[in-house]
């Protein structure tokens, strides 16, 4: 179980993002997260996922604290791909970075051999978002935090990517936290959805 206890953070003291907001995420289960935009959806993600570290509270994975180095069981997928690759590997060696997907895994995910050997700046967005999605799964992984990544695809790509998303999960196990500014894509992955305002967690 990944769990946030009463966290608190802010930016500016004078403009605190969260006031004690708690949350837990369990093993196969899908949270969506919606809030304003600034409301600090973000944040929380990266809170979550161990890249920032809150002021008050506490994250925990199965009631320890987060693994300080190694393979993260906690991974954070961005809405921007570009800025979490590095620019100077090709595609190939981004994937298979922390481990390699099978051929089957690449073909649900629609990531195509021929982008291997091309570097991540020929691809497009929404190619290089599947590549980054992929690359997450890695064995040890645990928990998603998958903040806007469907954003930039189109309606068919963004299908197929939470079809082969929810199968990786349902195999494994995955708690994943979605994070988006679309309701109805909320309400078509998440049994369980949470919306942040006014530094305050509140279900919907
Ligand atoms: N490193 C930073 N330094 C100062 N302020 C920051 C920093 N990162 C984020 N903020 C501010 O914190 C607030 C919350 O940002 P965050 O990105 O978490 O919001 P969000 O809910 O994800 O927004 P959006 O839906 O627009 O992506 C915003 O007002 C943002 O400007």
């Amino acid at each position: 179980m990944l769990e946030a206890r009463q966290l608190s953070f802010h930016f500016s003291p004078d403009a605190p993002l969260f006031d004690s907001i708690s949350l837990t995420l369990n093993a196969g289960q899908w949270v969506g997260l919606s809030g304003d935009s600034g409301a600090g959806k973000s944040t929380l993600g990266k809170l979550l996922a161990g890249y920032l570290a809150p002021f008050e509270g506490e994250v925990s994975l199965d009631g320890k604290a987060l693994p300080k180095s190694g393979i993260q069981p906690v991974q954070r997928l961005p809405q921007s791909p570009e800025l979490a690759v590095n620019p100077r590997w090709r595609v190939g060696k981004i994937l298979r970075e922390a481990w390699t997907p099978t051929e089957t895994q690449c073909q649900a995910f629609g990531v195509q051999p021929s982008w291997l050997s091309r570097f991540p700046q020929s691809l497009s967005g929404g190619e290089l978002q599947r590549v980054c999605v992929l690359r997450a799964l890695v064995p040890k992984v645990r928990f998603l935090i998958a903040d806007e990544i469907s954003t930039m695809l189109d309606p068919i790509t963004q299908l197929e990517l939470w079809q082969a998303l929810k199968q990786e999960a349902e195999q494994r196990q995955l708690g994943v936290l979605v994070i988006s500014h679309d309701n109805a894509l909320l309400e078509r992955l998440c049994p369980q959805r949470l919306h942040l305002s006014g530094s305050q967690l509140t279900p919907w």
